[in-house]
């Protein structure tokens, strides 16, 4: 059963959510309410995405505003125990025991979370390893893994015991596009019966798994809908030609002698259909 706050429905909420690092707001008044589905967060580096996830996860403490995951108060130790059963993590950088085999890893992360019954954890874990592509390599030492295999044991790690709340930053990092799509399906499965708050500075992968989309920057989540309305933003703000133009805020190259430019058209312009990019680039800027 899935629970959620009783007060908003939500299984994720914060409220004036603010984490400070001396003189500087990592995380800046973020209110936010999700329930289930997939929820992609955008950013620019320093945005302080990794900051947020980590408040969520419960491995570090707001300076002010309020939490509620799976309708419990993580302040509250009892509640946070039940909260860390309940959710899986990914962090930035994981850590793994290179001298523990990926199936040994998994189960261990299950103990931590008090699951007593070793044949269900072994089948849970050998399950979420197969998923992630990782059936033949189950037994292997983690430190003779390649990076995009240790990526995958920390996420078969994070998905142990079906959490109603997943917390990912930056999952796909070092998959390669197969696994990435096999990723896809994997969090598409726990989306049914929770929510998936993951991190990303990839707009593809925020088009093909997310419902919403969140963008944050200097702190604060400066745009939230549907991938949909965010690269519409930019509609009739994009054009293309070969050379500089006066009146765009960003140009780029997108090919051999071809420019992409965000602004205000010239008349006569090729205008072109706008991408979630175009969208995220706009309210990055607007933000600044
Ligand atoms: N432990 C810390 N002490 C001091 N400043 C920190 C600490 N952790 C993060 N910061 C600062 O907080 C801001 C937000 O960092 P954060 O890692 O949350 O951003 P991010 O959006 O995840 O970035 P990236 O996309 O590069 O991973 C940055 O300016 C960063 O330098």
């Amino acid at each position: 059963m899935t629970t959620t706050d009783t007060v908003t429905g939500a299984l994720l909420a914060t409220t004036g959510l603010t984490k400070r690092y001396g003189p500087l707001t990592a995380v800046d008044h973020v209110d936010l309410s999700l329930g289930r589905g997939i929820v992609g967060l955008l950013g620019p580096n320093g945005a302080g995405k990794t900051t947020l996830l980590r408040i969520l996860a419960t491995v570090l403490s707001p300076d002010a505003g309020d939490v509620r995951l799976l309708g419990l108060d993580p302040t509250e130790p009892k509640e946070r125990l039940e909260i860390r059963r309940r959710i899986g993590f990914l962090p930035q950088s994981p850590r793994l025991y290179g001298g523990f085999t990926p199936l040994e890893m998994v189960d261990y992360v299950a103990i931590l979370k008090e699951h007593t019954d070793k044949t269900w954890r072994r089948n849970e874990a050998r399950a979420a390893l197969e998923a992630l592509g990782l059936g033949d390599r189950m037994h292997q030492r983690i430190r003779t893994l390649s990076g995009g295999m240790q990526q995958r044991v920390a996420l078969a790690a994070a998905l142990i015991g079906t959490p109603q709340l997943l917390v990912l930053d930056e999952p796909a990092t070092g998959l390669d596009p197969e696994q990435r799509i096999a990723l896809r399906s994997v969090l598409a499965g726990c989306a049914d019966e929770g929510t998936v708050l993951l991190s990303t500075h990839n707009t593809a992968e925020v088009s093909a798994l997310c419902q919403h989309v969140l963008v944050m920057d200097q702190g604060r989540i400066c745009w939230s809908g549907a991938p949909e309305d965010l690269a519409a933003a930019a509609q009739g703000q994009v054009w293309e030609s070969p050379h500089d133009e006066p009146t765009a805020v960003r140009s780029w190259l997108t090919g051999p002698g071809n420019r992409r430019h965000l602004g205000t058209p010239p008349e006569g312009a090729r205008v072109v259909t706008s991408t979630l990019d175009d969208g995220y680039l706009l309210v990055t800027r607007l933000a600044r």
